[in-house]
């Protein structure tokens, strides 16, 4: 099996990652498996920017073709707030029920009609040698006004999705994987990926 590694330390994504590329054929190593590996700062000013600094920073290390993912929650209310913030909208130390309630706070007063939101992710792909690449996928729905589900990660508690008619927390994880931001972005680098093989990614 190929193996591609996604350059996050995010246990949450790196689930989505796993199951996504199964059927890809591809089997998915993350910087989980490698925990001395230095934070990348994320200094970008934008998903794009940030998901290039981190695919770059490890595929230079690897050598080899790394993916990286930089998301993040878009609130209309909020002036598009926590944006590029997202893990750290509530402090450095990444807490998503903190994260959570400062959100639920902050919108006490909207009315359900200007709740609405949007989950947005950049992957970018890098390999030595090659010009690295961005995509980018969204997701719509609102912001309730308490937690709902327990699957998923980060804000899904309080993302309702119009697709699904569900939180996203309330959702299987397969049919998280169906609708997605980081899904629909997949999508896009699905056909780019054979053409970033190094020839190392054979295990
Ligand atoms: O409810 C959610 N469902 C999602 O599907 C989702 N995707 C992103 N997010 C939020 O955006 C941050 C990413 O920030 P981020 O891209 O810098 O990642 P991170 O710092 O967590 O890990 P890393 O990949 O950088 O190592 C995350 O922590 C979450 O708060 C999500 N929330
Ligand atoms: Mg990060």
């Amino acid at each position: 099996m190929q193996e591609v590694i996604i350059a996050t330390k995010n246990a949450g994504k790196a689930r989505e990652f796993e199951r996504m590329f199964k059927p890809l054929g591809y089997e998915v190593k993350t910087l989980l498996d490698y925990p001395d590996f230095h934070d990348v700062e994320e200094t970008g000013s934008t998903f794009e920017e940030n998901a290039i600094l981190k695919a770059e920073a490890v595929s230079e290390a690897f050598g080899r073709m790394v993916i990286a993912d930089d998301s993040g929650l878009i609130i209309d209310a909020l002036g598009g707030k926590p944006g590029i913030y997202s893990a750290r909208y509530a402090g450095e130390e990444k807490n998503d029920q903190k994260n959570m309630e400062k959100v639920l706070d902050e919108l006490e007063s909207i009315p359900d009609h200007k709740r609405q939101a949007r989950f947005y992710c950049a992957l970018a792909i890098a390999a030595p040698g090659k010009t690295t690449v961005t995509v980018a996928g969204t997701c719509e729905g609102h912001i309730l006004r308490e937690k709902r589900g327990t699957n998923g990660f980060g804000y899904d508690p309080i993302f309702f999705t119009e697709e699904k008619n569900k939180a996203m927390a309330e959702l299987m994880p397969e049919e998280k994987s169906q609708i997605s931001h980081r899904a629909h972005a997949l999508k896009k680098l699905e056909e780019l990926l054979p053409s970033f093989v190094t020839g190392a990614e054979n295990s």
